[in-house]
């Protein structure tokens, strides 16, 4: 029989479409929560692969949500009106000012960009604040972080209503206050989090600028890959799991613990990491479950 003149690398090319179908067809119809921040928002080359990921995803079939964060933009917009930012257990200080900062700066700089970009890339992406329709409402979380809020309620019809069209729908954090006449400022791995319990979804990635969740936080091969939920206290008590982590994985572990089938710690700077995680044999994070 005559040989077809293949190279071995468009074999292994083959083989990495061909084992994505297993999983398409495990995530096909299901509900998957990307919350999209960090490094992976400001290098043009990343966002663009994060970009073609989500757009992927959602011609396959998944349904995927994006909710972004944009805490470097929010922090850049305050200096250069010359207001220093200041973080409280991690969370944003929220005078009145530094609210309407965040409003502009997340409902109208980032989510929009993200918008267009989606949309130029090829999605039909359609922008949406915790405001619009009620989908976040809150409360005030504690006197000593200000306009932070707790989200009191979530209703994901507006949401819904989008991925039924067949668009992506683009979360910005900023609730609706219900004591008082205010917008609050919600941080986004909170709000990713309570979004997919309410969305039933199958799945909450987190993306960040780290390997995952490490053994030890400044080696990078310490990678843990799935953590179960009854070890997490042990983690933090053994100071394993430290600073921006601790929110994080609690978010994670709330999720798991609502309903969400697993939540994943993923690196935002692997290009394409999304796709790895979720349509590869490999994982490449930390998953909770
Ligand atoms: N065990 C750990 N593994 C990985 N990162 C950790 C760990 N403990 C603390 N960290 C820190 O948590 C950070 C991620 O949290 P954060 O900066 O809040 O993320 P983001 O800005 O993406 O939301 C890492 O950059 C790292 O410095
Ligand atoms: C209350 C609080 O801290 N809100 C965050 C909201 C944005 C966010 O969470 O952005 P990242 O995910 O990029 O950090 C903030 O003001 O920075």
């Amino acid at each position: 029989m005559e040989e077809i003149p293949v190279s071995f690398s468009e074999v292994d090319r083959a083989k990495v479409l061909a084992e994505a179908l297993p999983y398409i067809q495990k995530y096909y119809g299901k509900t998957v929560v990307v919350k999209y921040g960090g490094n992976a928002m400001i290098s043009d080359e990343l966002r663009q692969a994060v970009i073609s990921d989500i757009i992927l995803l959602h011609l396959v079939g998944i349904r995927v949500v994006v909710v972004h964060g944009g805490g470097p933009e929010i922090t850049e917009m305050l200096t250069k009106i010359g207001k220093e930012s200041k973080f409280v257990d991690g969370l944003r200080y929220t005078d009145q000012e530094t609210m309407d900062i965040v409003q502009q700066v997340l409902c109208g700089k980032v989510n929009k960009n993200l918008v267009a970009t989606l949309n130029r890339m090829g999605g039909r992406a359609v922008g949406l604040c915790g405001m619009d329709a009620g989908l976040f409402q809150a409360k005030m979380l504690d006197e000593k972080y200000g306009l932070v809020g707790e989200i009191t309620e979530v209703d994901p019809r507006a949401v819904v209503d989008s991925l039924e069209k067949g668009y992506i729908p683009v979360v910005s954090t900023v609730a609706q206050g219900t004591d008082a006449d205010t917008a609050y400022n919600i941080n986004a791995d909170t709000a990713a989090a309570k979004l997919a319990v309410a969305l039933k979804a199958e799945k909450l990635i987190l993306l960040t600028d780290v390997r995952g969740l490490l053994m030890d936080p400044k080696n990078e091969n310490t990678l843990l890959p799935v953590v179960r939920l009854s070890q997490v206290p042990g983690l933090v008590q053994d100071g394993v799991i430290q600073g921006g982590m601790i929110p994080k994985v609690e978010c994670c572990v709330e999720s798991v613990r609502s309903g969400v089938e697993n939540a994943v710690i993923l690196d935002g700077r692997i290009p394409h990491s999304i796709l790895i995680e979720l349509l590869s044999d490999e994982g490449i994070g930390t998953m909770l479950l």
